[in-house]
């Protein structure tokens, strides 16, 4: 048995810069990874998904512009567009491998389980360490549907390999990966079928974050089917046939099942390091990111922290100053995120619902794209602006941008934030006319209660 002076399992966004950056210090660092190097976002989520909708939002863009007086004639090269992706997320994984050798950090390509406590086995290769790092993601969670398994369905793994464009699709699944991937392929040209359970798209989100999002994708010729489950999965003749519980029978050339994630603890063996599993299988962590073992930590979605690249990030930041003696906690941060639909999501801090079951005196006010004159200007009409303050201190809790590009201009409020700014400060900026940004003192003036114009020209 070898032994370092620590194990990183998973190379996910946090694993990697730990491991490097432990391994400059001049420490032995042995990273396991089972699969290809950079988890998740590199492989099968944030990097070619964000590719891929690039140029499916540019055909969306484009046959919006006939409203504009622009007409256009959209010819998508599908095999071209899919091997853009692959070529992008092929020069990060490459990149990747790079950091870890010239940092000098043995990588075991294997699965690793625990064998023992801090004592970790992958293939023939067996390792102990003081300090454990956790960081191994999470995977599908695949529905238990009658006549599933078996079939070529499509998950976000397998979706970035699709050589030819579906002509037809169907998409099990209304959260975030249902509605990028499936609005993005509705986009490429595939007739698209949303099958949602409940009653709106989204349903973690606000209701009309939900509703603004329906609309565009209706608008998108995608259609959708609420309150349905499926019930019967069949495939034959490269068709998927679905039978859902209201009777209707759906049929089309590929299937996405996109129902959420389940954490990769089930290979890890953690019982036999003393480190303890919740009901679903997340690791437990406290607020330094220790498990139930001492010397093992746990990062990243595997540990239940919100499922964000940036948050798996942030918590290699925080862990690696707790590991340097530094009082840091994994709780007291900003948590902003974004849905890159169009129109896109960016959401920071808490809704007025959130507030209010926290016993705040809160308070919101909203902006419809209607009174934006940038957003007028530009032919955007789905959309609003949200601000959600605390009554009593004036500090700004959270928002809600639904429209264009707004995963950029959310990072105002996630600033503000931080900085636990008032509404006051952000009404007194003077913004630039006509931007999108100059919406946002607009939207805090509505706090004011007078009629003052919001911005010039509206
Ligand atoms: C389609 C899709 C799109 C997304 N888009 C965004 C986005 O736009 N923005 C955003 O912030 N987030 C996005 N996410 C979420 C984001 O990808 C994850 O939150 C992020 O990758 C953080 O994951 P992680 O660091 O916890 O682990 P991961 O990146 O999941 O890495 C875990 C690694 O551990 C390995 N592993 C697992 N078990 C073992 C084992 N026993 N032994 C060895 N290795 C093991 C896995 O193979 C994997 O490589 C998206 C996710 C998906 C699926
Ligand atoms: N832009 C981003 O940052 C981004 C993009 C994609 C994914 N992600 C991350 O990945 C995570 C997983 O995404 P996801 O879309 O798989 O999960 P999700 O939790 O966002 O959505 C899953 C949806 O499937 C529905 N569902 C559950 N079981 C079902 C069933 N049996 N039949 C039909 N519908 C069912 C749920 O009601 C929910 O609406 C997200 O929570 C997010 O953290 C982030």
């Amino acid at each position: 048995m070898e032994t370092a002076d620590v194990i990183v399992i998973g190379s996910g966004q946090g694993g990697i810069p730990l491991a490097v950056d432990f391994a400059k210090q001049g420490r032995k660092v042995v990273l396991f990874e089972r699969d290809a190097l950079g988890g998740s976002c590199i492989n099968y989520g944030c990097t070619p998904s964000k590719a891929f909708l690039a140029a499916a939002h540019a055909a969306g863009r484009a046959r919006q512009a006939k409203k504009l007086g622009v007409q256009t004639e959209i010819k998508v090269d599908f095999p071209a567009v899919m091997e853009r992706v692959r070529e992008i997320r092929n020069s990060f994984n490459q990149g990747i491998q790079k950091r870890l050798d010239d940092a000098g950090v043995k990588i075991v390509c294997a699965e690793a389980s625990f064998v023992g406590e801090r004592t970790v086995r992958g293939d023939d290769v067996t390792v102990q360490a003081p300090i454990v790092i956790v960081n191994t993601g999470t995977s599908s969670l695949i529905p238990d549907i009658a006549g599933l398994a078996g079939t070529p369905y499509l998950t976000n793994r397998n979706f970035f390999d699709l050589k030819a464009l579906p002509p037809r699709l169907l998409v099990i699944g209304a959260g975030y990966i249902g509605l990028e991937l499936g609005q993005g392929l509705a986009r490429l040209g595939s007739q698209t079928h949303l099958i949602v359970r409940g009653d709106r798209v989204l349903d973690r989100e606000e209701a009309d974050v939900s509703e603004v999002l329906a609309e565009a994708l209706q608008q998108d010729g995608i259609e959708l089917h609420f309150g349905v489950n499926v019930n019967q999965v069949a495939h034959e003749n490269d068709v998927f046939k679905l039978t859902l519980s209201n009777g209707e029978q759906l049929q089309a050339e590929a299937l996405l099942v996109v129902i959420g994630r389940k954490p990769n603890t089930g290979a890890l063996n953690a019982a036999k390091s003393g480190i303890e599993l919740d009901e679903q299988g997340f690791i437990k962590i406290n607020d330094q990111f220790h498990t139930t073992c001492s010397g093992v930590y746990a990062i990243g979605d595997t540990a239940k922290q919100p499922a964000f690249t940036h948050v798996s990030w942030e918590d290699y930041r925080r862990l690696k100053a707790i590991l340097c003696a530094e009082n840091r906690t994994r709780s007291d941060r900003v948590l902003g995120y974004a849905i890159y639909t169009e129109p896109q999501v960016g959401r920071v801090g808490m809704t007025l619902e959130q507030a209010q079951k926290h016993g705040i005196n809160a308070r919101a006010v909203t902006l419809p794209m209607s009174q934006i004159a940038r957003a007028i200007e530009w032919g955007h009409n789905l959309g609003f602006y949200r601000m959600v303050i605390d009554s009593d201190t004036d500090k700004i809790l959270g928002a809600t941008l639904v429209g264009y590009e707004t995963a950029e201009l959310v990072h105002v409020f996630l600033d503000l934030m931080e900085a636990g700014a008032t509404w006051q400060l952000l009404e007194r900026s003077v913004h630039i006319h006509p931007t999108y940004g100059e919406a946002l003192p607009s939207l805090a003036r509505l706090l004011l209660g007078d009629n003052m114009p919001g911005c010039p020209n509206r």
